[in-house]
C-alpha cells in the first residue's frame, strides 16, 4: 500500500452521527444491537498541509477556536518512549494500540499548553480567549491499569489528533504541518455518535493524508476511529465508529457489523434532546458496576434487550406492512429494560411520558443517563405532530428531524 504523504493540500470529509434504534449498553457485553446512521447530522473536518513546525487545531464546536501545538515540542516530550521508534508499514494488519505512557505525557503536554496560552491571554485585556471556559468538568479515566484523570472535556479530542497524527505518520522522518478544522451540527455528548462521527472524520483525513484511498479502505477507517473512540470512551463497543465509517443501518455485536439491513420501512423518527449533558464513558461505567454487583440478573435484561433488536431485525427482512404497532411495543420494552439497568434519567422519562400521552412511543438513544431520545413517528398527522413539538419544545427540550441510512464517511473535496 501507497503510504507517501498525499500531495493534495486540503483534504475535507465529513461524517453521520448515529440512531441506536435498540440494544444500547447491551452491546457491549456482546449482543446484538441495530443502529443507523443519521443522514442530516454530520460532523465535516479538514486537514491542510501548511509551511513549519506545527498542529493548528481550531474547533469552535468543543470550545478550542484555534490553538496550536510544536511538533518538534511534543517529539521530545515523548523522546524517553520506543513509541516513536516503533515504525511498522502502514497498512491494514496494523492494529492500533492505546500507549497509555504516551498517553500520559501527550495529555500532560496538552495541559500545559493550554495554562500558557490561558495566562498569555489573560494578560492581553480584552482579547478573546482561545479556550472558552466549559461549565461541564467531566471526569474521565483511561481504560489502563494507569488512572489518568483528564479535567476538561475537549481535551480528550486533542489528545486523540495528536496521538494518531503520531501514529500515522512517525515511519516518515520528516512531521508533516497541518491544520484541523471541524464543525458539527450534532450535539456534543447527547447520545447521537458526535464522538465517533469526530473519530471517523480524524481517522479518514489523516489516512488520506498518507494517500490510502479512504472510500476503498473502510475497513481501515474503522479500525483507526476505533482507537479514536477508544481514548474518548474507554471500552466502546466499536458500534458508533462502524455506522459512521460504513453507513446505512446495521445490526452489530461482537465488534463487528453482522449484517447491513436493506430493506428498511420509510421510518419517521423526531429526535429529542433533554439537553442533560452527560458523558459516554460515565454511564457505561456505571452500567459495568451494576453488572458486576449482579451478573446474573443484568444478563438477562441483556438477553432481553438483544431479543427486542432481533425481533425488529426480522420485522425489517420480512417487510411486515404493520409493523407500526409491533415496533412501538419494542421501543417501550426496550426503555423500560432500559431504566432497569441504570441508563435512564427523568428528563429521558419526561420525554416518554409527553410523546405516550399523544399516542407515540419512545425510548432513550445512546448511552442515556439524559442526552437524547427519539419518538416513532406515524402517519402524516401534521397536527399531532405539530402538538408533540410544541409540548416538548416547552419543557425545554429540542427536537431534531433527520432520515437514516445513507452514506457513511464522505468526501467533501474534490482532491
Ligand atoms: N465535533 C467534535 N469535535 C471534536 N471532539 C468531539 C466532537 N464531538 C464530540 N467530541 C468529543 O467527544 C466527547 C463526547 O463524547 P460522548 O460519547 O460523551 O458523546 P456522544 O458521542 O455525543 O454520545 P454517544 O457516544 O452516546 O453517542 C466530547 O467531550 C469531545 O471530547
Ligand atoms: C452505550 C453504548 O452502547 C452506545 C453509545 O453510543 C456504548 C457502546 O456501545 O460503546
Amino acid at each position: 500500500m501507497e503510504v507517501a504523504l498525499s500531495k493534495k493540500r486540503t483534504i475535507k470529509v465529513s461524517a453521520p452521527g448515529k440512531l441506536i434504534l435498540f440494544g444500547e449498553h447491551a452491546v457491549v457485553y456482546g449482543k446484538t444491537a441495530l443502529a443507523a446512521c443519521l443522514t442530516d447530522l454530520r460532523t465535516t473536518m479538514s486537514i491542510e498541509r501548511q509551511k513549519g513546525d506545527s498542529l493548528h487545531i481550531s474547533a469552535s464546536i468543543i470550545g478550542v477556536s484555534h490553538i496550536s501545538f510544536s511538533i518538534s515540542d511534543i517529539l521530545s516530550c515523548l523522546s524517553n518512549t520506543e513509541f516513536l521508534k516503533e515504525t511498522r508499514p502502514l497498512d491494514d494488519t496494523t492494529v492500533p494500540v492505546v500507549d497509555a505512557q504516551v498517553i500520559s505525557l501527550i495529555e500532560q503536554h496538552v495541559k500545559e499548553r493550554i495554562d500558557k496560552l490561558n495566562v498569555e491571554m489573560s494578560s492581553l485585556s480584552e482579547a478573546p480567549s482561545p479556550m472558552t471556559p466549559m461549565t461541564n468538568m467531566a471526569k474521565f479515566a483511561y481504560p489502563t491499569a494507569e488512572k489518568l484523570i483528564v479535567e476538561d472535556s475537549r481535551l480528550v479530542s486533542l489528545v486523540a489528533i495528536i496521538y494518531i497524527y503520531l501514529y500515522l505518520n512517525k515511519q516518515d522522518e520528516k512531521f508533516p504541518s497541518f491544520k484541523f478544522s471541524m464543525s458539527s451540527n450534532l450535539p456534543i455528548g447527547a447520545g447521537l455518535g458526535s464522538s465517533s462521527s469526530f473519530s471517523v472524520c480524524l481517522a479518514s483525513c489523516l489516512l488520506y493524508q498518507r494517500n490510502i484511498d479512504v472510500e476503498k479502505n473502510l475497513d481501515m477507517v474503522n479500525k483507526w476511529s476505533f482507537l479514536a473512540e477508544q481514548l474518548i470512551h474507554g471500552t466502546p463497543s466499536g458500534i458508533d465508529n462502524a455506522v459512521g465509517t460504513y453507513g446505512g443501518v446495521v445490526a452489530f455485536s461482537m465488534g463487528k457489523i453482522q449484517r447491513q439491513i436493506s430493506k428498511i420501512p420509510n421510518l419517521r423518527i423526531l429526535i429529542v434532546n433533554t439537553k442533560v449533558s452527560r458523558n459516554t464513558r460515565v454511564i457505561v461505567g456505571k452500567v459495568r458496576t451494576k453488572h458486576d454487583a449482579d451478573p446474573i440478573n443484568m444478563k438477562e435484561k441483556f438477553n432481553r434487550i438483544e431479543e427486542i433488536a432481533a425481533t425488529c431485525i426480522q420485522h425489517f427482512e420480512d417487510q411486515e406492512p404493520n409493523s407500526q404497532s409491533i415496533l412501538s411495543k419494542l421501543i417501550q420494552d426496550n426503555h423500560i429494560l432500559l431504566n432497569e439497568i441504570g441508563a435512564g434519567h427523568e428528563k429521558l422519562d419526561q420525554v416518554v411520558l409527553i410523546a405516550s400521552s399523544l399516542g407515540y412511543s419512545a425510548k432513550l438513544t445512546g448511552a442515556g443517563g439524559g442526552g437524547c431520545a427519539y419518538v416513532l413517528l406515524q402517519d402524516q398527522d401534521e397536527d399531532r405532530e405539530n402538538v408533540l413539538k410544541s409540548q416538548l419544545e416547552k419543557t425545554g427540550f429540542e427536537c431534531y428531524v433527520s432520515g437514516i441510512g445513507g452514506k457513511g464517511i464522505r468526501r467533501e473535496l474534490n482532491f
